[in-house]
């Protein structure tokens, strides 16, 4: 049964912008970052006309936690299912919201998802059906950390030898706001506007006694956050789309991709305001916490809480963010059992690795670069010399290879092959922490798959044990994600079934790892795959609509 139709028409332009006073140029939706929010029912049909008015850079526009069933070549992946729209073009996305919740879209070309391309997507239940938890209002806001330097710069110095890290963001924004502190040394006069209305602290009103649900998303370019407010609790009720086994938290952890919703009630003082913090995890990070205001009406709004700010959990606390992930479970009444064996086990290294003297990361030592020509459109078309034909592989060294330590060779390969699956088996993923090349020194990675969600059966420290570990997994209530993280030294296994006809990406969703190789594509049921629109072709070997045959 076919749902409304509902049309979106942008634009996306550079524009100066100071969303934390420092005024640098962003990446715009129609003279805004965030974007405009989708608003949608389940099962509606959204069209974005997107018109790239940039003047000279690229772009394409991931719908990220929509699966894209019958429209792969719409999943907005440049180099995977697209051609890039070129500056000046008019691009029609069309795909229909087939399940309620919260997702997220952003830029997936190149780096400009960090300068400001980004936006959420709400879609709600039909009329008359109702949620399994009750609230008064809907609100929602995306955490984001922002840098002032450009995103070509930031390229740039990833790609060059010596290697020129990005280093930690200059500040964090809550729903496209935060508060640089202008006042710090080095910081050119006229650039930096504290009393710039653009940079005043975001405000979410509440009126005493009342529930809210707050769907909270983060598109972070680096940073795992924590989100608390000021002596209120929150209780997780959804994930990624899916409902959760209700359970309550201080502070929540979020990371780059995952989208939560919690329940808030007002029912604090509600003589004063409150802070709502956000400050980084996992990195022993100099960015200074982001801040909003928890203001409980009729106060006014822009009224300072009286108190210090909470400082939040410490950064490398890792026990509690194990805690969290591992409290996630499917809603009773809403639980998708999984498959309760695979058919197939794919084990991923994460390590940083160098080739030729560039710092880059790798799965199994293999660093993912992408084509020129999308996997989509080569492989329907059969243009297989595009992209090199050697699988990857499906482990690494287990025996010797110590995850603990420096590796002694750092040497990885680059490569753009693909891991192809078999058409509706279930697929395991083990993703293994490791140290990097500093010592003493393991990231959290944020995973993102495309077209799919997957169950998340597990999670541990330490190196995964083939044969003790899968005896641990939730093989009764394990929730679905789109996105999960791997702790530091740790291991996160998910299950998923590949049953959608497409070519996938599975990346960190960290933006800088992903430019520097941090990924993998995953290919199944390519003879399923409908007729092509022209319109995701122009590049590479598709160029002109004449396909040459190797
Ligand atoms: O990719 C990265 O590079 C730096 C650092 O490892 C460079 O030494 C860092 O913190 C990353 O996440």
């Amino acid at each position: 049964e076919g749902g409304k139709i509902r049309h979106y028409r942008w634009e996306v332009k550079y524009e100066y912008k100071s969303p934390d006073c420092y005024k640098k140029l962003v990446i715009s939706i129609n003279g805004r970052t965030p974007g405009p929010t989708i608003e949608a029912e389940q099962n509606d049909t959204v069209v974005v006309e997107l018109k790239n008015s940039l003047l000279t850079e690229n772009v394409a526009i991931h719908w990220h936690g929509i699966r894209q069933i019958g429209t792969p070549w719409f999943d907005g992946t440049e180099g995977v299912t697209q051609c890039p729209i070129l500056p000046g073009d008019t691009f029609v996305y069309k795909f229909v919201v087939d399940r309620p919740g919260t997702y997220l879209y952003h830029a997936h070309y190149g780096m400009p998802r960090e300068a400001g391309l980004y936006g959420l997507i709400r879609v709600a239940l039909p009329p008359g059906v109702s949620e399994p938890f009750s609230y008064d209002y809907d609100r929602s806001i995306i955490l984001n950390d922002w840098y002032h330097k450009s995103t070509y710069e930031q390229a740039t110095g990833l790609s060059s030898i010596p290697f020129g890290w990005v280093g930690e963001p200059q500040s964090l924004l809550i729903h496209g706001k935060g508060s640089f502190n202008c006042s710090t040394p080095g910081i050119q006069s006229g650039l930096c506007n504290a009393t710039n209305p653009e940079c005043s602290p975001y405000v979410l009103t509440v009126v005493p006694g009342k529930t809210y649900r707050l769907r909270i998303a983060s598109l972070t370019a680096l940073s795992a956050l924590s989100f608390q407010i000021e002596g209120h609790n929150m209780t997780v009720v959804e994930t990624d789309g899916h409902y959760v086994e209700p359970f309550v938290v201080k502070n929540l952890f979020i990371y780059s991709g995952e989208t939560y919703s919690v329940l808030i009630t007002a029912d604090q003082d509600p003589s004063r305001n409150y802070w709502a913090v956000t400050n980084v995890v996992s990195r022993n990070s100099t960015t200074p916490n982001g801040l909003a205001i928890f203001n409980y009406y009729p106060n006014h709004p822009k009224r300072s809480p009286p108190t210090v700010p909470p400082a939040g959990p410490v950064w490398n606390d890792v026990d509690s963010r194990l805690a969290q992930s591992l409290a996630i479970r499917a809603r009773q009444g809403y639980i998708h059992p999984p498959p309760q064996t695979s058919d197939r086990v794919i084990v991923m290294l994460n390590t940083q690795n160098r080739i030729n003297g560039h710092v880059r990361w790798s799965v199994n030592n293999v660093s993912f670069n992408l084509p020129h020509t999308p996997y989509l459109i080569a492989l329907k078309h059969k243009l297989g010399h595009v992209f090199d034909q050697t699988p990857p592989p499906d482990g690494y060294d287990f025996v010797n290879y110590d995850i603990f330590i420096q590796q002694p060779n750092v040497n990885a390969t680059f490569s753009n092959s693909i891991y192809r699956l078999a058409f509706n088996s279930t697929v395991d993923i083990i993703l293994q922490n490791a140290n990097t090349m500093n010592p003493n020194n393991s990231e959290t990675h944020p995973w993102h798959l495309h077209g799919h969600d997957f169950w998340v059966m597990g999670h541990g420290e330490g190196k995964f044990d083939m044969y003790s570990d899968p005896q641990k997994y939730n093989l009764v209530d394990p929730i679905m994600k789109n996105t999960v993280a791997v702790q530091p030294y740790g291991w996160t296994a998910m299950r998923f079934r590949a049953d959608n006809p497409g070519v996938w990406a599975f990346h960190c969703h960290i933006e800088s790892h992903f430019y520097m190789g941090m990924g993998v594509v995953f290919e199944e049921g390519i003879d399923k795959v409908g007729e092509l629109p022209t319109s995701i072709m122009g590049c590479g070997d598709t160029r002109g609509g004449t396909f040459h045959k190797p």
